[in-house]
C-alpha cells in the first residue's frame, strides 16, 4: 500500500514537473526549446505546429522515407498548412516558411546570416567555404570571390561558352533526329565550362576524369540525403562511426580532381606571371587581369601569395565553385530544355528572337547581344519558378531572434525556406502550376512581392554566380536553337521529384532533337 501511494506522489510530482517544463520546451521532442510569439499574439495563428508521426516530436519524420517522398512529404505539409509552419525534433525547433513576407525578413537579418545545420552534411565535402562558412571567414571569402565576378570578366567568359555549347551540339549533328537523355551530355557541359572559366583549365585531357567525378558526385547526394532522413546521422558522431566510410571513395575521387585542377593552374599561372613580369610597366599589377582571360582560381592564389587564404582554404573555395557552378545550371538547363519542347510556341517565339539578334556565326556573340533576348530570359525565368535547382534554403538563428511578424526563435533554431512551394504558392502565381514565361514581363512583376521569386536567394547571402549562370544557360540554348527544333518525349506530369542537394528527378528527363533545315 505504501509502495502505490509512494509511487501515485513520484508520478504526481513527474508530471507536474513535466507540465512547467514542457511551456518552454517541446519535452517528447528531446528538449527542443519552444518557439514564443511576442505578448499579444498567438503562436497558433502565426505558425501552426506539424503533427509528428512518432512520439518523438517531429525527431523522425522522415525516417525510413525514400528521396522522392520526403519530397512530397514536404510538399503537402506546405499544401496542408497553406502558411508557414512549425517543427520541433532532435531538441530543435524548425521553421518552415513558404510566404514570401517572412523570407524577405529572414533573409535580410542581421542574425540569421549562417546557414543551417543541413549545409554541415556537406562539410566533409566542402569543408567550410563561402557556401558553407560563416561570420568572419565568410565575409573574407565572399569579398575575394565578388570581384571575380565583375561584368568584364564574365564578357571574357563568352568566348569558351561558346566553344562548349558548340561541342555539345556536335554530339549530335551527324543525326537527323537524336533522342537525348540530358542528365549527362549538359552536367558534362556544365562541368566543362566552369572547369575552363573559373579554373583556367579545360578538361579535355581530363574528361575522364570529368566523368568520374560527376558519377561521385552523385554518390555524395545521396550521403546527403541519407543524413537528412535519419536524425541519428545529423550530428557527425554516428555518422562518422557509421555512414562515413561508405562515401570515402567518392570524395577521394571529387577532391583529388579539384587537387589536380589546382596544381595544372599554379604551373600556367606561373608562367603567365613571368611573362608578366618580363612586359611590366610601373604600375602594373600582376594579379589583375590584362587582356587575357584570368581564372577565378588565379585571384585566389594571387590572394594567397598575400597571406589572405591558404592552400586548404584554396580547395574549399575551388570544390565549392565546380559542385555548386556546375550542378545548378545543369538543373536549369535540363528543365529548360524540357520547356522548350513541351511549350513549342514559346520556343518558336525564343527562336525568332535568336535569329533576329544573333548572327548565324558566334562569334562576336557577347554580353551585349545576350541582353537583346529577352523572350529567352523570360522563358528561364518562368523554368527556375517552376523547377528551382535549390528547392530549400537553410539558415539558423545564432541567437534569440525575434521576427517582425512576432514570432520569438531560441537560439539554434533552424529555418528552413521552400523555395519551391513560394515559387507556386498562389497567393503569388495566377495558376501556379502553368508555365507562363509573360509573368516575368516588366509591367507583370511590378505588383508580386519580390521574394516570392527567389531562384538564386537574396540578401547577404545570396548567389554570387547569377550573372555567370544566365549567360550560361543563354549561351547553350542559342546555339542549341539555332541548330535543332526540340521535340518533346516526357510528359511533364509524370515527373516523380527528389530531395538532393539540389533537385533532382526519379524519371530521366529526354527530348528529341531534330536538325534545322539550313536555309540557302
Ligand atoms: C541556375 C544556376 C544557379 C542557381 C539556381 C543558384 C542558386 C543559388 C542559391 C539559391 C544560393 C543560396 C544558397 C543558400 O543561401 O543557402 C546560391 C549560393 C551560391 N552560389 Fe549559386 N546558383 C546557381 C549557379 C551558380 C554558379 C554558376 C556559381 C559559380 C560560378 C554559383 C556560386 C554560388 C556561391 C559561391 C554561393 C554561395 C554564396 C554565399 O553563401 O555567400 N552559383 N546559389
Amino acid at each position: 500500500m505504501i509502495i502505490v501511494l509512494w509511487l501515485v506522489v513520484a508520478l504526481s510530482v513527474i508530471v507536474h514537473w513535466f507540465y512547467r517544463v514542457n511551456k518552454e520546451y517541446y519535452v517528447l521532442a528531446f528538449f527542443a526549446r519552444r518557439v514564443k510569439a511576442k505578448e499579444g499574439k498567438s503562436l497558433e495563428d502565426l505558425a501552426p505546429i506539424a503533427t509528428p508521426r512518432f512520439f518523438c516530436g517531429n525527431s523522425f519524420d522522415l525516417y525510413g522515407k525514400n528521396p522522392a517522398e520526403v519530397f512530397q512529404y514536404m510538399r503537402d505539409l506546405a499544401k496542408g498548412f497553406g502558411r508557414s509552419y512549425l517543427q520541433y525534433g532532435m531538441s530543435i525547433s524548425h521553421y518552415n516558411v513558404i510566404d514570401a513576407h517572412t523570407t524577405e525578413s529572414i533573409l535580410n537579418h542581421p542574425n540569421l546570416i549562417t546557414k543551417g545545420m543541413a549545409y554541415n552534411f556537406l562539410h566533409p565535402f566542402l569543408k567550410t567555404g563561402v557556401l558553407t562558412s560563416k561570420a568572419k571567414k565568410w565575409h573574407t571569402r565572399r569579398g575575394m570571390l565578388t570581384r571575380t565576378f565583375h561584368f568584364n570578366i564574365l564578357n571574357q567568359f563568352q568566348e569558351i561558352f561558346i566553344a562548349e555549347s558548340l561541342k555539345f551540339v556536335q554530339e549530335f549533328e551527324d543525326d537527323e533526329i537524336s533522342l537525348v537523355s540530358l542528365r549527362e551530355p549538359v552536367a558534362r557541359f556544365t562541368l566543362n565550362s566552369i572547369c575552363e572559366t573559373a579554373m583556367g583549365i579545360r578538361l579535355d585531357e581530363m574528361a575522364e576524369k570529368g566523368d568520374r567525378y560527376r558519377e561521385n558526385f552523385l554518390m555524395i547526394d545521396e550521403c546527403f540525403i541519407r543524413r537528412l532522413r535519419n536524425p541519428l546521422y545529423w550530428g557527425d558522431y554516428f555518422y562518422n562511426i557509421f555512414v562515413a566510410r561508405d562515401y570515402d571513395a567518392a570524395l577521394k575521387v571529387c577532391h583529388e580532381f579539384s587537387s589536380e585542377i589546382i596544381a595544372k593552374r599554379r604551373i600556367l599561372l606561373e608562367t603567365e606571371l613571368e611573362y608578366r613580369r618580363a612586359t611590366q610597366t610601373a604600375d602594373d599589377d600582376l594579379c589583375v587581369p590584362r587582356g587575357k582571360p584570368f581564372a577565378m582560381l588565379d585571384t585566389l592564389i594571387c590572394a594567397e601569395k598575400d597571406g589572405l587564404i591558404d592552400h586548404s582554404g584554396i580547395c574549399e573555395e575551388v570544390d565549392t565553385l565546380v559542385a555548386e557552378g556546375h550542378d545548378t545550371t545543369a538543373v536549369g538547363l535540363t528543365f529548360g530544355l524540357m520547356n522548350m519542347s513541351i511549350y513549342g510556341e514559346e520556343q518558336e517565339l525564343c527562336y525568332q528572337e535568336i535569329q533576329e539578334h544573333i548572327e548565324d556565326d558566334l562569334s562576336n556573340l557577347n554580353l551585349n547581344q545576350l541582353s537583346k533576348l529577352k523572350h529567352l530570359e523570360y522563358f528561364l525565368k518562368e523554368t527556375m519558378r517552376l523547377y528551382p535547382a535549390v528547392p530549400m534554403l537553410a539558415r539558423q538563428a545564432v541567437q534569440e531572434t525575434e521576427l517582425p511578424n512576432g514570432l520569438i526563435l531560441p537560439k539554434c533554431s533552424q529555418i528552413n525556406i521552400h523555395v519551391f512551394d513560394i515559387h507556386r504558392n498562389p497567393k503569388y502565381w495566377d495558376e501556379p502550376e502553368e508555365f507562363r514565361p509573360e509573368r516575368f514581363l516588366p509591367d507583370n512583376c511590378q505588383k508580386r512581392h519580390p521574394y516570392a521569386y527567389i531562384p538564386f536567394s537574396a540578401g547577404q547571402r545570396n548567389c554570387l554566380g547569377q550573372k555567370y549562370a544566365m549567360q550560361e544557360m543563354k549561351t547553350l540554348l542559342v546555339v542549341i536553337l539555332k541548330k535543332f527544333k526540340i521535340l518533346p518525349v516526357i510528359d511533364p506530369k509524370s515527373i516523380v521529384f527528389q530531395t538532393g542537394i539540389t533537385l533532382r528527378t526519379q524519371n530521366e528527363i529526354k527530348v528529341k532533337f531534330v536538325k534545322r533545315k539550313v536555309s540557302s
